[in-house]
């Protein structure tokens, strides 16, 4: 931490180097050392993660989180929701659908869009194709019977399912009213990460993913959504081949996390994920939060407050966020763009700062999930303007304790 010379002009005291990893502290020990994320850090302060690419990033350690900035302007752009069904409304799986946001262009084949769905209604002699993308259903209130050309798929909450373009399918509800969210991907396919040094098994392992096997149906009703015709377009009668549907069960997703100490990264909790033409960059990664063990000591355990350079897209299947206990309902969703500033609230900063670090549970029964995209999501006025938007969402960290004590030390 040399400082180059100061000339008469140039009153301050700078780092020199290019590219290097530095390091300042403007008290003494103000830094903490050997972890990112003590449960208190030095002075009373707080942690921020503030990422430039997947390789570039710098822990701030700051007095508020920047997130508090923002929750006293009145355009707060962290967004939350949560998505009624139209119980009175006919809507089908296809009618009932809605964008959130996206990014990118489909005749380029580049990008992606959020939707959600509504439903009310079995699709009744309809079928439906996406020629734009593939499609990661999260279905989170109600079971989906999906007729696929490939055969049947049944897939209820806390499962999730991919159809992939140009698949024709047809959607049934068994369970009545049902909602979801959705993922599109214009790019690729849905992949598995690369485990690196995770090694053979891990995370989301393939042996759990299901694809339907053949089954036919032989009418002559008409049926088809834009285009007409007078037969069942599910009239396969046998395949083959590596490009198919399939579900799979998020109870199966084996978790690895930090058994020592430090908060990880949300990328180990990669189910799938869509690479972009960028190393270490993906169009979308479909990530999960599902109940664990947790055991990290002398650290802040919940997420920690962040501005990402992804746009993180997040929703409930059931029970409740680690970082928003109560305050992200099932069937919510958040949006947090790129750079946002966000964070855990503040009651989890409270019990997460003063708690017993004794091996525990993060809550059981829970599944929260984040579609995350290195691309900046353009939302719909649908969106922006639906009357269940979440307004008071900054109030969510105005009541963060200010704990900053500079004689600390
Ligand atoms: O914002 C969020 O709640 C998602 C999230 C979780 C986490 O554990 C670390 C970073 C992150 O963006
Ligand atoms: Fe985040």
């Amino acid at each position: 931490m040399s400082s180059a010379a100061a000339t008469h002009s140039d009153p301050y005291e700078y780092q020199p180097g290019f590219g290097n990893h530095f390091s300042s502290e403007a008290l003494p020990g103000a830094l903490p050392v050997g972890q990112n994320t003590p449960q208190v850090c030095p002075y009373g302060l707080y942690a921020e993660q503030l990422s430039g690419t997947a390789f570039t990033r710098t822990w701030l350690y700051r007095i508020h989180p920047a997130v508090m900035a923002q929750a006293l302007s009145s355009r707060s752009s962290p967004a939350s929701t949560r998505l009624s069904i139209p119980e009175s409304e006919p809507l089908d799986f296809v009618t009932g659908l809605r964008t959130i946001g996206g990014a990118g262009d489909t005749a380029l084949k580049s990008g992606l869009a959020v939707h959600i769905y509504t439903a009310t209604q079995s699709m009744d002699k309809r079928a439906f194709c996406n020629s734009d993308g593939d499609l990661l259903i999260v279905p989170q209130q109600g079971r989906l019977d999906v007729q696929t050309e490939f055969g049947p798929i049944m897939v209820a909450p806390n499962e999730i399912a991919v159809i992939q373009r140009g698949i024709r399918f047809s959607v049934g509800l068994p369970d009545g009213p049902s909602r979801g969210y959705i993922l599109e991907v214009y790019d690729n396919h849905f992949e598995l990460p690369d485990l690196g040094p995770i090694g053979a098994n891990g995370l989301a392992n393939p042996r759990d993913f299901q694809t339907p096997t053949a089954k036919y149906e032989h009418t002559s009703d008409s049926m088809g959504d834009r285009q007409q015709q007078d037969h069942s377009p599910f009239d396969v009668v046998a395949w083959h081949g590596n490009y198919a549907p399939y579900k799979y069960d998020l109870a199966n997703f084996n978790v690895i996390n930090s058994v020592s100490y430090d908060h990880i990264d949300p990328s180990i909790f990669t189910v799938l994920t869509c690479k972009s033409a960028h190393p270490g960059t993906a169009v979308a990664d479909f990530v999960v939060f599902p109940p664990r063990f947790e055991v990290q000591q002398h650290t802040f355990r919940p997420p920690y407050f962040h501005r990402n350079c992804m746009s993180e897209f997040m929703g409930l299947i059931h029970g409740e966020y680690e970082a928003k206990k109560g305050g992200f309902l099932p069937g919510g969703a958040s949006l947090h763009s790129m750079m946002t500033p966000h964070g855990p609230d503040a009651k989890t900063v409270e019990n997460a700062t003063t708690r017993d670090l004794l091996p525990g549970r993060v809550a059981d029964n829970t599944m929260a999930f984040m579609f995350e995209s290195m691309f900046q999501l353009r939302v719909t006025k649908w969106a922006v303007e639906h009357k269940q938007r979440d307004h008071d969402y900054y109030k969510a960290w105005q009541n963060i304790p200010i704990t900053f004590n500079p004689d600390q030390i």
